[in-house]
């Protein structure tokens, strides 16, 4: 990348700061950008979900890594439940979502209680194995909540035979004017396709395992056994390890780093936070094969002004990825991003691929449970991973005291509600809307791959009205 004019700004800068302007371009469809990222990890679109409890579980790993993006399970997971959820994930399909199962004799109160959990809204009615029925949100509205399904539900539904060409499935559904259908073997049901699912697998490629298994990634920290706890994620399947901590230019952390490198033989080791090109060769000198970037531009993150300690991002990016290039290694932008334009500054700036937290705190897929804010507004609750209710939860098995004093180093938002955007309020929805943005950005740029993107972007730094002037203006003024 370079900047406008050759004029580069002697202050740092974030997202926010900078545009990229439009350059003579070959790629004629936005479609002809492939995003596969350049790190190696297995990801085919730059998209990596933040390892925080309540936002990755076992629902958004699955779904993220069907899109082609990755999920990373949070280090406070104890590690059997982490190696339950690998299993989970890695049985999951590559096409067809997981449906959301009951018995005829299940209740509405059971099936409103699962619809929240995925974005398709129906569940399927299962006997031995075969789907009998479809129950909607809409034929569970206005019936008492312990009417049993099999009076609810439509009986005999549509299913797709597994296989089935992905247009033709969009073709049928949209001729019966239906949004999910079960997906069977014979007559055993072996997932759901919605219409938008069928177009989505016809345009992504998953994120996959040399067994052709959705991947896998989980946190660890810096503190106790962590070479013991890196090989028993290794053991049970985990596809890349990261070594996580708030302060990851720290002698703690560069060791724990060497001591999972010593463990992982080829297993890809993400490894930070760090801010700068010292931190990142330290960290890659340690072993890692992917540096992690950004102190304090987390949405959940009060390092900043709890320290006065971090980096605007999108500098702390470019410096960093030049300082991991260099060396034949990556780095992934962390935090504070918050729209598709972000992702795709992040590219620019050299980054393999993005991590994203609490923009998908607000979606079905999140960890967190859904609730209502008496207005119809739908919201998942998020908390940061330095807050005080994070560090309880971290030190669980500390005495009391020890637990009070870590809670003082609280960096991190207990408490915040993330709501659901009614237009795109499941993960894919979103990731949808980055790939479409960061496909354009590059066909802007003239590039067809996520190097291209870095190598040709033109940069420039904008005010506060320059950035005020892009965006949308849904009202008159
Ligand atoms: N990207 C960011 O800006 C930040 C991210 N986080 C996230 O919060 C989670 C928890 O991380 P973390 O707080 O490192 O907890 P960890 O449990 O990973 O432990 C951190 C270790 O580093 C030591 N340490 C030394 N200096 C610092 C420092 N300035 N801040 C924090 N620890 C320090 C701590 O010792 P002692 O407790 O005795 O000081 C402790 O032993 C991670 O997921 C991390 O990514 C947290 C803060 C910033
Ligand atoms: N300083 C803190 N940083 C945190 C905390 N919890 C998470 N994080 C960091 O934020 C990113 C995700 O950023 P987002 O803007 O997409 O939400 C995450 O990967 C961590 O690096 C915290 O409590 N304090
Ligand atoms: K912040």
């Amino acid at each position: 990348m370079r900047f406008l004019g050759d004029r580069r700004p002697d202050h740092d800068l974030t997202y926010s700061d900078v545009f990229m302007v439009p350059a003579h371009s070959t790629v004629g469809s936005r479609l002809e950008v492939d995003l596969t990222t350049p790190d190696r990890v297995g990801t085919t679109v730059p998209i990596v979900v933040a390892n925080m409890t309540a936002i990755s579980g076992r629902r958004m790993a699955e779904t993220v890594a069907r899109r082609g993006g990755l999920a990373v399970l949070p280090q406070d997971i104890p590690i059997d439940v982490v190696g339950e959820v690998v299993s989970w994930v890695k049985s999951r399909h590559t096409v067809y979502d997981t449906p959301i199962t009951l018995g005829p004799t299940s209740t509405v109160a059971e099936a409103l209680s699962l619809m929240g959990k995925r974005a398709h809204g129906v569940v399927v009615v299962v006997q031995a194995g075969r789907p009998v029925g479809v129950v909607t949100d809409g034929a569970c509205q206005g019936v008492d909540r312990f009417t049993q399904l099999s009076e609810v539900m439509t009986p005999e539904p549509l299913t797709i035979p597994a296989g089935t060409d992905l247009p033709k499935v969009f073709d049928v559904l949209s001729a019966e004017r239906i949004s999910a259908a079960p997906v069977v073997d014979g007559d055993q049901l072996v997932g759901l396709i919605t219409r938008k699912g069928a177009l989505r697998s016809a345009i992504y490629a998953p994120a996959v395992d040399s067994a052709g298994q959705l991947l896998t990634a989980a946190a660890v920290g810096i503190n106790g056994d962590v070479a013991g706890k890196a090989e028993a994620l290794l053991a049970h399947g985990v596809d890349v390890l990261v070594v996580d901590t708030a302060h990851g230019h720290q002698e703690k952390a560069v060791e724990a780093v060497r001591a999972v490198r010593a463990v992982a033989g080829t297993t890809p080791v993400v490894a930070g936070n760090v801010v700068t090109a010292e931190g990142t060769r330290d960290l890659v000198e340690a072993g890692a094969d992917v540096v992690k970037v950004g102190v304090g531009p987390g949405a959940m993150c009060t390092t900043r002004m709890m320290t006065g300690v971090g980096r605007p991002q999108f500098s702390a990016v470019e410096e960093c990825a030049a300082a991991a290039r260099e060396l034949g290694k990556h780095v992934w932008a962390d935090g504070g991003v918050k729209h598709p334009r972000d992702v795709a500054l992040a590219l620019a700036a050299g980054a393999a691929n993005v991590m994203i937290g609490s923009w998908f705190a607000g979606t079905y897929e999140s960890a967190g449970d859904l609730y209502d804010d008496g207005t119809g507004r739908k919201y998942k609750e998020s908390f940061g991973m330095a807050s005080a209710r994070a560090v309880k939860a971290r030190t669980a098995t500390q005495s009391g005291f020890d637990r009070a004093r870590a809670g003082l180093f609280e960096e991190g938002i207990s408490s915040s509600r993330m709501y659901l955007d009614p237009a795109r309020p499941g993960v894919e929805d979103l990731i949808d809307q980055i790939v479409a943005g960061v496909r354009s950005s590059a066909t802007y740029a003239g590039a067809r791959t996520v190097d291209e993107l870095h190598e040709r972007a033109v940069l420039g730094v904008q005010s506060a009205a320059g950035y005020e002037e892009g965006r949308p203006q849904p009202t008159s003024w």
